[in-house]
C-alpha cells in the first residue's frame, strides 16, 4: 500500500528579521504563502525491520540528500518514534521545487512525508502533534502543513492564519547556484554589526493588502530583511530583479533566503510576459509562473 501527498512551495512577502538569539536562531515577523508549485511525497511500507528509504527524482534530484539528513526521511523517523513503530519506508519525492532556492522545499518534503506516514500507518496523530513534529524539524516545515497565508512568528514556526481575499499572480526565476540559509543569516549578522536592530513586527498595510487581494497593494508592501545579505553573497541576483522589473513586474523580490527571485504581476496574461522577458534575459537559469495562496500539505 502507498500514500501520496502534494505540498506545495512558498513565498515570503514580508520577511523581517530581529537580532540573533541566544540559540542561533532569529525572531522573525514572516509572512508565507502558499504557490502552486508542487513536490509529491509518496510513501510505501517496506519489510519490518529494513529502517527507511529514500528516493527522488526531478530536474534538481541531484542535490537531494539520499541519507538520515533528508528531511522527509528524519519525518518518518520521528513519527515512528513517538508511536514505537519500526520506520520501515520507502520514501519518493517526486521534486518539482527547485533546492535551497529559498522555497522551502525540503521543509516541503518534511510535511509531505509526516502526513503520508500518518495515514500508511494509521497512527492518527492530532493536528497539534503533527505541528509539534514540524516544528522539531525545522521553523518552515509547520507552514507547508498548513498552507495558505499565515504569519509566522518565533523562528517563523508559530503560525497565525491570515485571510487573503483573492489570488496573487507570480513568476519565479531559479538561479543558477543555490544559497545556504544559514549562511545568508551569518550575512545579515556581519550587515547588521554595530547597528540597533528593530523587533520584527508584520507590516499592517501588507496584512490588509492580503485580505483585500489587492496586488498593488501587496507590490506596494512586500519587504524581504534578507534581501541585502542575499545580494551580497550573491550579486548578479540584481540583475535578475532589474530584468523582471523592466518587464512590468509590480514588486519585485528575492524568495526567502534567496536565491529564487520572485515577481508579483497583475494576472496570468502579464506572467507569461514577465515570463518569457526572463527566459531570454539570460541572467537565471530557469523560469516558473504560479499563484497563491493554494492549500497545504494534502493526501492526493
Ligand atoms: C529563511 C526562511 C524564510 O521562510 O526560509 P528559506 O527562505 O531558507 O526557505 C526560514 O526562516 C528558514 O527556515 P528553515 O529552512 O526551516 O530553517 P531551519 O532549518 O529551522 O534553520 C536553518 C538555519 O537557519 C537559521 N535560521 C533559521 C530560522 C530562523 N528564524 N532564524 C535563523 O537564524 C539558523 O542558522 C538555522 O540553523
Ligand atoms: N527533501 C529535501 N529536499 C531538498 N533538500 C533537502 C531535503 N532534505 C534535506 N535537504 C537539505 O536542505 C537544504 C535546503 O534545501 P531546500 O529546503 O530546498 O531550500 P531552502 O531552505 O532554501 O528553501 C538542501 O541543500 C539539502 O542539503
Amino acid at each position: 500500500m502507498s500514500v501520496t501527498v502534494r505540498v506545495p512551495a512558498k513565498v515570503n512577502v514580508q520577511l523581517a528579521v530581529g537580532a540573533a538569539r541566544p540559540d542561533g536562531f532569529h525572531d522573525l515577523a514572516n509572512v508565507f504563502l502558499a504557490v502552486g508549485l508542487y513536490d509529491e511525497v509518496t510513501v510505501t511500507a517496506r519489510q519490518p525491520g529494513s529502517g527507511p528509504r529514500v528516493t527522488c527524482e526531478g530536474p534538481d534530484a541531484a542535490q537531494v540528500p539520499l541519507d538520515g539528513t533528508n528531511l522527509a526521511v528524519r519525518a518518518a523517523e520521528a513519527l515512528a518514534a513517538r508511536h514505537g513503530i519500526s520506520p520501515d519506508v520507502h520514501v519518493h519525492i517526486a521534486k518539482d521545487i527547485p533546492v535551497a532556492g529559498g522555497m522551502a522545499g525540503g521543509s516541503a518534503d518534511g510535511a509531505g512525508a509526516l502526513l503520508a506516514c500518518d495515514a500508511l500507518w494509521g497512527t492518527r496523530a492530532s493536528r497539534d502533534e503533527l505541528l509539534d513534529i514540524c516544528a522539531e524539524l525545522g521553523s518552515d516545515v509547520p507552514f507547508s502543513l498548513v498552507g495558505g497565508a499565515a504569519l509566522g512568528t518565533g523562528r517563523g514556526e508559530k503560525l497565525r492564519t491570515l485571510e487573503t481575499g483573492g489570488t496573487f499572480h507570480w513568476v519565479f526565476a531559479m538561479a543558477s547556484r543555490g544559497l545556504s540559509t544559514p549562511a545568508v543569516f551569518r550575512e545579515f549578522d556581519r550587515l547588521a554589526e554595530g547597528r540597533d536592530v528593530p523587533e520584527p513586527v508584520a507590516s499592517p498595510d501588507l496584512l490588509t493588502a492580503l485580505a483585500k487581494g489587492d496586488a498593488d497593494a501587496l507590490a506596494a508592501a512586500v519587504s524581504n530583511d534578507l534581501q541585502p545579505a542575499a545580494l551580497s553573497l550573491f550579486p548578479e541576483l540584481a540583475d535578475t530583479l532589474a530584468a523582471g522589473r523592466a518587464a512590468g513586474a509590480l514588486a519585485t523580490l528575492v524568495s526567502g533566503s534567496g536565491p529564487t527571485t520572485a515577481f508579483l504581476v497583475r494576472d496570468a496574461e502579464s506572467a507569461r510576459k514577465v515570463a518569457e522577458a526572463l527566459r531570454t534575459s539570460g541572467t537565471c537559469r530557469s523560469v516558473r509562473t504560479a499563484s497563491g495562496p493554494v492549500a497545504g500539505a494534502t493526501v492526493l
